[in-house]
């Protein structure tokens, strides 16, 4: 059962709504359009869709189309990147999204996050060389990531100044290279960090896919998305 259950998690609305605009929803009324991680998620997410009762054999008969019509449901799924999957959902041309926390903290926004999927499960973490000391030095730490925004504010609640250098992917290399004294990055297994010489120092935020749902889709829209809701709900539970 995910953290939190159905209800709207009130913490993260909260979160979501600072700095919040009112939204207009670009789908047409009778349909609730849902944008889905496309990667890692999106065989547990259309599983899960799966589960609920929709058909996806057009999704599952691999193709390169972006966006499919569920027969006899009015819903509506697009496939897109992480981050892309919350711009469509703040611009109101998506009602509803499916996105990893990861990609929440990182790029923020306004819309209101609602359930708590409990697939996708990983953690950031702060990591370096084993045996490596990252905060008794005397300079600055220089930390490597692909997540400035997460690292930034994790050492801000420390109280503590990094410099940040962005790397765009195999994050583990900055600190083997001499690049950054540490990095922060996602850790599912522990393995790739293991097999570099790597361990992780501290935990930084767990990690999992969530529903994010537009603003204005919300109300506008409230039975429609209530009722996807409760249907994911039913196949989680399956
Ligand atoms: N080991 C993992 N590494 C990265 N993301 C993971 C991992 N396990 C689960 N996830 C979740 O899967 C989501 C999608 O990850 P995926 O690697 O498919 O796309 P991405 O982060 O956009 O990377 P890329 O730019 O390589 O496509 C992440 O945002 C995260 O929530
Ligand atoms: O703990 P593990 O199970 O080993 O998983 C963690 C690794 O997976 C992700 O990398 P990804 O495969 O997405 O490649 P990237 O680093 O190029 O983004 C992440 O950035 C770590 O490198």
């Amino acid at each position: 059962m995910p953290a939190g259950g159905f209800g709207i998690d009130v913490e993260s609305v909260a979160e979501s709504l600072q700095g919040a605009a009112g939204t207009e929803t670009g789908t047409r009324r009778d349909t609730v359009r849902i944008a889905l991680t496309k990667g890692r998620l999106e065989k547990k997410t259309l599983a899960l869709l799966k589960s609920a009762g929709y058909d996806i054999s057009e999704l599952e008969a691999g193709s390169r189309k972006l966006i499919f019509a569920l027969p006899d449901t009015g819903v509506e799924i697009v496939l897109a990147k992480a981050a892309d999957v919350i711009t469509y959902v703040e611009h109101g041309v998506c009602d509803m999204g499916v996105v990893g926390k990861d990609t929440i903290m990182e790029k923020g926004g306004s819309f209101y996050e609602m359930v708590d999927l409990g697939f996708g499960k990983c953690r950031f973490a702060l990591a370096t060389k084993k045996g490596k000391d990252v905060y008794g030095g005397y300079q600055t730490p220089v930390i490597a990531t692909k997540y400035p925004a997460v690292t930034k504010a994790f050492f801000n609640r420390k109280n503590m100044d990094v410099e940040t250098i962005k790397i765009e992917g195999s994050v583990e290399l900055a600190p083997l290279l001499e690049l950054a004294d540490a990095i922060v990055d996602i850790v599912e297994t522990g393995t790739t960090l293991k097999e570099n010489g790597l361990e992780v120092i501290e935990d930084v935020a767990p990690i999992s896919a969530r529903v994010i749902v537009n603003l204005a889709s919300a109300k506008l829209k409230k039975a429609a998305i209530q009722k996807v809701i409760a249907e994911l709900e039913s196949g989680l539970e399956g």
